[in-house]
């Protein structure tokens, strides 16, 4: 039985290629942001309210007009089928099962319009969104954007924080840089004659800048979200720019090391967007109560990333839905302890910076019996 989100990461670390959960786990250079990210969650307080809560609590959201069930997206991780045969279809059919949205990475191992195909077959409707690396051949990224629009999905995630790849030493000294032979990026299948959907044609450039965000607000009506803006003053450029919302995150730690947790960056990013537009933020969340603390501080939704590898993993479809409900039951549980209703309860006030610290005293006599003398940390 997988009783938390780590469980899941545990037995799907017993059956993978190590190879693979590396690319998993793994981020950049010394991973400091990596654990920053879940450590930062753990350093905050909730603070509950009492006697007020009722028999069932409101756990959907809407967002750009369309309603999920969950405040938790599935975050666009590449590769599904390294670790699945199914792969995104698997994912995507437990995220419509559970009413949750799932964006689509790019780099996917199935395509997007076949992911849609499958999720509609299953009878469920759900929205995608699908997750762009803006090309700088702008035909292709159109061509992108049409298979993805083509395909239903209803919103953009424009992935920002990539002008090189991340430099994931685990993958560096594992010697994984290119899909095994039989698994391709099937969204970059033949966007140009003969092209065969190999990893390299994702063309990450330091050469895009705000005007490649206008001309792709001018050529979509979809809503578009920025990924990795992490600044407060690109935070409000993206607001200028007329961008539908942030995801706030650092990739989970796998592009520039040692930013900050976005659970830090949290306030600072939506005092900056001053309302005008939601916050989505990933990186880091493994638990009910970590979710709680994103929304209680003002996030619209989090994201989702290695979890849903894990489980995919471990158990493909099911082992996602797993990880979903599970994720579910500890949200509700959460509100329940909180004393709230539902999302709409969730505010700042219930979240707390420690203020305690060890008190100041003498130092315990050694030997001293530790249980009566009042010994302080
Ligand atoms: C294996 C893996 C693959 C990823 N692939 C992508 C991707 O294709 N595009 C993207 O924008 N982000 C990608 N990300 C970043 C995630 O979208 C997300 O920001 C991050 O995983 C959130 O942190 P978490 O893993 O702590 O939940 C990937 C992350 C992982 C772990
Ligand atoms: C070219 C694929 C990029 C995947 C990615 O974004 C990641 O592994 O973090």
């Amino acid at each position: 039985m997988r009783y938390t989100v780590h469980d899941f990461e545990i037995a799907a670390r017993a059956e993978l290629d190590p190879v693979y959960a590396d690319f998993i786990a793994g981020g950049a250079r010394d991973e400091i942001t990596v654990r920053a990210n879940e450590a930062a969650f753990g350093r905050l307080q909730l603070l509950p309210r009492v006697l007020r809560g009722s028999a069932e609590r409101e756990l959907g959201i809407s967002l750009f007009g369309h309603r999920a069930s969950l405040p938790i997206l599935i975050s666009p991780t590449a590769f599904h089928k390294l670790v699945d045969p199914e792969g995104e279809l698997a994912t995507a059919r437990a995220a419509a099962a559970a009413g949750v949205i799932m964006i689509v990475s790019m780099a996917s191992t199935v395509a997007v319009g076949q992911v849609a195909d499958a999720v509609r077959a299953a009878g469920d409707d759900v929205p995608r969104w699908f997750q762009l690396y803006i090309q700088p051949d702008l035909e292709i990224t159109e061509a992108l954007v049409r298979r993805a629009t083509d395909a239903g999905c209803s919103a953009l995630v424009v992935t920002v924080d990539s002008p090189v790849l991340g430099a994931g030493e685990r993958n560096r000294r594992n010697g994984f840089h290119d899909l095994p032979p039989g698994l391709r990026c099937e969204n970059l299948v033949d966007l140009r004659d003969g092209e065969r959907g190999h990893v390299r044609q994702i063309a990450m450039s330091p050469e895009l800048n705000w005007e490649h965000v206008d001309w792709l607000r001018g050529i979509t009506s979809l809503p578009i979200l920025l990924k990795g803006v992490l600044h407060p003053e690109d935070a409000r450029l993206a607001v200028r720019h007329g961008v539908d919302g942030l995801l706030l995150s650092n990739h989970g730690g796998r592009q520039l090391d040692t930013v900050p947790a976005t659970l830090e960056l949290l306030p600072e990013i939506l005092a900056a967007v001053e309302g005008r537009v939601p916050v989505v933020l990933d990186g880091g969340v493994r638990r009910g109560t970590d979710v709680v603390k994103a929304l209680a501080l003002g996030a619209s939704a989090v994201g989702i990333g290695r979890p849903v590898m894990w489980a995919l993993a471990e158990g493909g479809e099911k082992g996602v839905r797993r990880l979903l409900e599970l994720l579910r039951d500890e949200l509700d549980d959460t509100l329940a302890l909180c004393g709230a209703s539902g999302l709409a309860d969730l505010t700042p006030d219930l979240v707390r910076v420690p203020t305690w610290g060890p008190v100041p005293g003498p130092a315990p006599t050694p030997g001293a019996d530790r249980r009566f003398g009042g010994v302080v940390a």
